[in-house]
């Protein structure tokens, strides 16, 4: 069953990456949370959606956390090989969802595995933000703080006009068909893309920014961890 208003979509989770920066014994993806692995929160914010068609997780090769979640055993959830990089591990993904059948119209939302407090409220904006729009979007938030620019010395060379700059978020949200071509011949380009919009913008293309909750955190260092225990404490 359909929400009304809402299109239908399919949700792509990069979940291959190792956490370096995070320095725990196992990718961060697997670490716990209010009694769940990190990576099973995520998965619930897309699986609990009515609009929801499937699924695809990209795991890394041989990855021995995954087969002991219960999500592992879901018929929605479908896997994919990891890449070397975020982009190679999302692009596996989208030739899976090929596989499956989904039409290059169709919406697919790209979410890291490490942001598990999305708000279903997020995901509803953006699903209805940009049902009718032509190229499709992303969540982001709003530079909050004054931005400096600073040379290697580590001192202050100017202060920079914050009012058009946005951190990117995820979901982001892109037909199939061009985000896979985009993202295909912008890693043949060797082009750096850290997300799916950079990969759209290097077609020529301009995605549009949602603005979300700033909770919306990729749990990146052990304090961003820290941070939502806290968030979290006596909401679970
Ligand atoms: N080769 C990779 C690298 C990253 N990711 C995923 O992309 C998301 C965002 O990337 P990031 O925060 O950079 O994760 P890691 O690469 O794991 O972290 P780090 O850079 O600290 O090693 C994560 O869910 C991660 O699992 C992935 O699927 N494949
Ligand atoms: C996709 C992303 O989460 C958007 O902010 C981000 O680009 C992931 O890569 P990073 O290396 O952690 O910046």
């Amino acid at each position: 069953m359909n929400t009304p208003d809402l299109p239908p979509f399919w949700a792509v989770i990069p979940a291959a990456g190792i956490g370096s920066r995070m320095r725990a014994d196992k990718p961060k993806q697997y670490l716990q949370l209010a009694g769940k692995s990190i990576l099973e929160h995520t998965l619930h914010c897309f699986l609990d959606h009515p609009c929801l068609r499937g699924v695809v997780v990209s795991l890394a090769e041989g990855d021995p956390f995954w087969p002991a979640l219960d999500c592992a055993r879901d018929g929605r959830i479908h896997i994919a090989a990891g890449g070397a990089e975020r982009a190679d591990s999302v692009l596996n993904a989208l030739l899976r969802l090929a596989e499956l059948g989904a039409g290059e119209q169709d919406w697919v939302l790209v979410h890291d595995a490490a942001r598990p407090n999305l708000a279903q409220s997020d995901l509803d904006l953006l699903l209805a933000e940009l049902a009718d729009d032509p190229v499709g979007g992303l969540l982001a938030v709003p530079a909050r703080d004054t931005l400096k620019r600073v040379g290697s010395d580590g001192r202050v060379r100017e202060t920079i006009d914050r009012s058009p700059i946005w951190q990117a978020y995820t979901p982001q949200m892109f037909r199939l068909g061009a985000l896979h071509q985009a993202l295909a011949e912008a890693l043949v380009s060797d082009v750096v893309v850290t997300d799916e919009a950079s990969a759209m913008e290097w077609a020529g293309q301009a995605p549009r920014l949602i603005e979300g909750r700033a909770d919306n955190l990729k749990v990146t260092r052990p304090e961003d961890l820290h941070y939502l225990e806290r968030l979290w404490r006596g909401r679970h």
